[in-house]
């Protein structure tokens, strides 16, 4: 697990299955504009709610997939992140787990929306546990959104190619990761934070690559 994000977790409310995670974003966690990097924050968002999951399925859990992600805010070293993450709705093997993000200006105290996700852990080894009482608006949403998910999946599978209009053989970017001890988990295997970042870097490449 990360080290910056376990450090700085707690529990809002002493309930099992919500996670709170505070962070000052340090230059470390920069890209060379002095922004917070979308890999970074995937990875914290991905730390917190895999405990979330954890603690309520009692059971090690894995990261399925996490939903689009629309990125609301610029976030600044300087400027504190703060993700809270909660169980919506158990499944059989699997749950729901909303991701909400705010930053916060230390001194003045604003805080604004940065994004909310809904990522999918699924419990290893496998079993069956009850559903937990839980708010009764997220509980019916997640079944919908989770109907939406394998539409999702379903429909990029046949989805036809689009001619490309401008050439994007120059853009191609391809890195290569040794696994290292850093990169792991609590399980020690790579967590799905790691690779989301590893994909944000390339594609933060590929990007910068086709705009010059
Ligand atoms: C690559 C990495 O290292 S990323 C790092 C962290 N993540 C991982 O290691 C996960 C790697 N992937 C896996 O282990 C598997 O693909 C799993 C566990 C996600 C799914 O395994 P499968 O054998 O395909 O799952 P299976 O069909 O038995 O379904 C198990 C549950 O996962 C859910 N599930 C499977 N795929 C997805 C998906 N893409 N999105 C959401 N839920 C999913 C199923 O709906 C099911 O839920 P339910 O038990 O509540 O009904």
């Amino acid at each position: 697990m990360d080290q910056n994000c376990s450090r700085g977790m707690s529990d809002t409310d002493g309930s099992c299955d919500k996670v709170q995670m505070c962070q000052s974003v340090l230059p470390c966690h920069a890209n060379h504009l002095e922004e917070l990097g979308a890999g970074q924050l995937l990875k914290w968002m991905d730390t917190t709610a895999c405990l979330a999951a954890e603690r309520h399925a009692g059971m090690a859990c894995v990261t399925a997939s996490m939903d689009d992600i629309q990125f609301e805010e610029t976030v600044r070293v300087g400027q504190v992140i703060n993700i809270k993450a909660r169980v919506n709705r158990a499944f059989n093997t699997s749950m729901e787990v909303g991701i909400y993000v705010t930053v916060q200006e230390v001194l003045s105290g604003v805080t604004k929306k940065v994004c909310v996700a809904f990522s999918t852990f699924v419990a290893k080894p496998t079993g069956t546990h009850k559903v937990r009482k839980q708010e009764m608006l997220e509980y019916s949403l997640a079944s919908e959104r989770r109907r939406l998910r394998f539409v999702d999946i379903s429909g990029l599978c046949s989805r036809k190619p689009v001619a490309p209009v401008v050439s994007t053989e120059l853009t191609r970017v391809e890195s290569i990761e040794l696994v290292l001890p850093p990169h792991a988990n609590h399980h020690g295997n790579t967590f799905g934070g790691q690779i989301m970042a590893w994909m944000e870097n390339v594609a933060t490449v590929a990007a910068r690559y086709q705009i010059q």
